[in-house]
């Protein structure tokens, strides 16, 4: 039987997809399920090592397939990847689903990213590549999204509650 996700979560690099995903399925006592983790798991090895071995575009043909699995088959709460909504494919796919756009502003993006760690597009220049990788997709994010909660200065519980709120019939 198909199924479709309670929430997908999209949003930049240091939105919170992961920890807001994580504490709004704890909250609603669903599963939460992660594409960049799906990824990883099928290619046996971390994003980073994927980057460099295999290089961004192959990277992308397996995120392609990781969304569409993932919008079909997880009931709970999903997120993906920072970059997914680039491709159009997944854009499209994305269309009548519940999409919150976890927005952030550079200022606590850089803050939560760090120096980039486990991240290999901010491995050089964090702070220009993000705003670069920003500027570029927050059209994209707002195309997607039936929702948009503001992350800046909240905390992963706070905005878990806000999330959970919006999503009661
Ligand atoms: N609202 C928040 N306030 C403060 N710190 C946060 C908040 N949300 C996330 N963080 C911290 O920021 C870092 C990045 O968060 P997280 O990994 O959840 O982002 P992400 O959107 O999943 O990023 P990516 O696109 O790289 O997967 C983590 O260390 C996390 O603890
Ligand atoms: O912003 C991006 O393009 C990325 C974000 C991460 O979630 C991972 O999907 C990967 O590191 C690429
Ligand atoms: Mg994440």
């Amino acid at each position: 039987m198909s199924t479709r996700p309670i929430c997908v979560l999209v949003g930049a690099p240091g939105a919170g997809k992961t920890t807001v995903g994580t504490a709004l399925a704890e909250a609603l006592g669903v599963d939460f399920r992660d594409t960049d983790a799906d990824i990883e798991n099928l290619a046996g090895k971390p994003i980073p090592e994927i980057f460099v071995d295999e290089g961004e575009e192959h990277f992308r043909t397996l995120e392609r397939a990781a969304v569409a699995a993932a919008l079909a088959s997880h009931a709970g709460v999903l997120a993906i990847g920072g970059g997914a909504v680039l491709a159009e494919e997944n854009r499209a796919a994305l269309i009548g689903h519940t999409v919150v756009h976890l927005s952030v502003e550079l200022p606590d993006a850089v803050k939560r990213v760090g120096l980039g760690a486990g991240r290999p597009l901010l491995a050089l220049n964090p702070r220009a590549t993000l705003k670069h990788l920003m500027d570029q997709r927050r059209p994209l994010y707002a195309e997607v999204a039936t929702a948009t909660v503001v992350t800046d200065g909240r905390t992963p519980e706070e905005l878990a509650a806000e999330i959970a709120a919006l999503l009661k019939p």
